[in-house]
C-alpha cells in the first residue's frame, strides 16, 4: 500500500488505534470533554468476503494472531467517550465472534445478526438500540451513531471526533479520500462513453456519523432496491431525510481490506507501528552498558530508552513499547528475561500485540564447550516455546566481545541489523533461535 510522504511532525497517528500512548490518552481526555452526548458504533461484519477468495470471511482472518475485526473493535473501544459497539455478523459466525470478544476482552461489544446485504446488516445493527426481546433489554438510544466497516481496522481518534461532532451539528458526516483513478462510464458494448473530471469527485470511505434518528428513519423509508443494491449510507440520509452530509478528508489508512494483498498491507502497517520504539536493558557490567549505548546509537530509526536491569518491569516502560532488548554477560542466565515475561503475564501486556524480547548474550571469554552451548540452546528453546503461548516472541543473539575495534564494530553492526529484522518481522518461526552476530 502506498504511504504518503509526510514530515514526522505532521505524520498522522496511523494506525493510531494500535498502541495506547500518552498522546492518545490526552486526546481521549479531550474527546471526553467535547463529546458530552451518547455515541455508539455499528460495525457491519456480516459479509463473506467473496473478493478475498478465502474460505474464512476477511473480518476473521488473523494478523499477528488476532482477527482483523478485533483491531477494528479496539479502535473504538479504547475511547472512553464511545459507548456500545454493535458488531453485526452472520448467524453462523455467532460462536466464533463470542470467542473473539472473550479472548481479546472486548468489553463494549454487543453482537447482532446481519442480513443478506450490507445495508440490511447495518439496519439490523441500528435496530438493536430500539428492539426488546424476551431476554434482552433495549440499549439506550445514542444521540450519534458511527457506522464503520469492520474491515477497516485503522481509525484515528481525531477523525472520529471530527465525524462525531459534524454528525451532531449537521445530521450526517462521512470520511472521504481523493480518487486514485479516474472514474469512467462505459457503453454496453464495452467502449468508453465518458469520463468524469477526477478533481471534482472523491471516494466515499468510512467512518460515517449520523444523528441516530436520521439514519434510522432513512432506513425505515428506503426501498427494497436500496437495501439490495445501495452502497452508500450518506445517500440514504440525503434522499430520505434531506440531510446533506458534511464531508471530512481522512488519511490513506482508512482503506477497506478487500483483496488478499490488503491483508498483507494491513499486517505491514501493524508491524511498522509496533517497531517504532524499543527498550534496551543492560546488565550491570560496564561492557553490557557500553554495548547498550552503541546499540541505541545504531537504532536511530527507533525511539529507544536504555535502562538498568531490574527496571524493565516498570509500568512506564511496559506501556511505552512492545520491544525489549536484554543485554547480559552472564551466560545462560535468563533470570532478567524470566522476570519480564512474568510481568507480561501479570499485566496482560501481550494480549493484544505480540511482545518481542531479544536476549543479547555478550560473550566475554572464549567460546564455551559445545556440550554447554547445546544445553543452553535447549533451555532457551523450551523457554521460548513456553512464552510463545503468551504471545511473547523470544529470540537470542550471541555476540563475542572483541578488543579489535574493526572486528567489534562489524559484530555490533550485524547485531543491530539482526535485532531490527527480528523486531520488524515478528516471526514466530524464529523464536528460540540463538543467532550469532
Ligand atoms: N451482508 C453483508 C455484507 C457485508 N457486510 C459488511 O460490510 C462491510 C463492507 O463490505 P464488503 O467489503 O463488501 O465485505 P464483503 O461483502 O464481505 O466482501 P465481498 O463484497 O468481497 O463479498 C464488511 O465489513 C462486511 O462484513 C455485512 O455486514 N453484511
Ligand atoms: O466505502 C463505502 C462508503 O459508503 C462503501 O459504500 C462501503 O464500504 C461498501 O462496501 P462494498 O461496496 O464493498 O459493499
Amino acid at each position: 500500500m502506498q504511504q504518503e510522504q509526510r514530515s514526522s511532525s505532521d505524520r498522522p497517528l496511523d494506525p493510531g488505534c494500535l498502541l495506547e500512548c500518552d498522546a492518545e490518552r490526552s486526546a481521549d481526555r479531550l474527546g471526553c470533554a467535547v463529546v458530552d452526548f451518547p455515541v455508539a458504533v455499528v460495525l457491519p461484519a456480516g459479509g463473506c468476503g467473496e473478493r478475498m477468495g478465502l474460505p474464512t470471511p476477511k473480518q476473521f482472518c488473523t494478523i499477528l494472531n488476532r482477527p482483523l475485526i478485533s483491531y477494528t473493535i479496539q479502535s473504538f473501544e479504547r475511547l472512553s467517550w464511545i459507548g456500545t459497539v454493535v458488531v453485526v455478523i452472520a448467524k453462523e459466525n455467532h460462536d466464533l465472534m463470542l470467542n473473539i470478544v472473550q479472548k481479546f476482552n472486548h468489553t463494549k461489544v454487543k453482537v447482532v445478526h446481519g442480513g443478506t446485504t450490507r445495508h440490511r446488516s447495518i439496519f439490523n445493527g441500528l435496530q438493536a438500540f430500539s428492539n426488546t426481546t424476551e431476554s434482552t433489554l433495549p440499549m439506550p438510544k445514542p444521540k450519534v451513531v458511527i457506522i464503520h466497516d469492520a474491515v477497516r481496522p485503522f481509525v484515528e481518534e481525531d477523525l472520529l471526533l471530527k465525524i462525531t461532532l459534524a454528525a451532531k451539528e449537521q445530521g450526517a458526516s462521512g470520511a472521504i479520500r481523493p480518487l486514485v483513478s479516474t472514474v469512467i462510464a462505459t457503453t454496453s458494448e464495452g467502449y468508453l462513453d465518458h469520463s468524469l473530471e477526477r478533481a471534482k469527485y472523491r471516494a466515499s470511505e468510512m467512518p460515517q456519523g449520523f444523528l441516530y434518528d436520521i439514519i434510522f428513519q432513512a432506513y425505515q423509508r428506503c426501498s427494497e432496491f436500496d437495501f439490495d443494491f445501495g452502497t452508500e449510507c450518506l445517500h440514504l440520509a440525503l434522499q430520505y431525510c434531506g440531510t446533506s452530509a458534511k464531508l471530512v478528508e481522512g488519511p490513506p489508512t482508512l482503506w477497506k481490506v478487500t483483496y488478499k494483498r490488503d491483508l498483507a498491507a494491513a499486517e505491514a502497517i501493524i508491524k511498522e507501528t509496533l517497531s517504532t520504539s524499543a527498550c534496551i536493558i543492560a546488565g550491570a557490567e560496564a561492557e553490557a552498558v557500553e554495548l547498550a549505548k552503541t546499540l541505541q546509537k545504531n537504532l536511530n530509526m527507533m525511539e529507544t530508552d536504555v535502562i538498568p536491569c531490574g527496571k524493565e518491569s516498570n509500568a512506564e516502560y511496559l506501556s511505552k513499547t512492545r520491544n525489549f532488548i536484554h543485554i547480559s554477560t552472564t551466560g545462560s542466565n535468563f533470570l532478567g528475561v524470566l522476570d519480564m515475561v512474568k510481568r507480561f503475564e501479570d499485566t496482560d501486556h501481550a494480549r493484544l500485540y505480540p511482545v518481542v524480547i531479544v536476549w543479547v548474550q555478550l560473550n566475554m571469554t572464549k567460546q564455551s564447550a559445545d556440550s554447554q552451548r547445546t544445553d543452553e540452546l535447549t533451555v532457551f528453546r523450551s523457554l521460548a516455546s513456553e512464552v510463545l503461548q503468551g504471545n511473547v516472541l523470544l529470540y537470542g543473539i550471541q555476540i563475542d566481545h572483541s578488543k579489535v575495534p574493526e572486528q567489534w564494530e562489524r559484530s555490533v553492526e550485524r547485531l543491530t541489523q539482526i535485532t531490527v529484522a527480528l523486531i520488524r518481522d515478528r516471526n514466530a518461526a524464529l523464536t528460540g533461535q540463538l543467532l550469532h552476530a
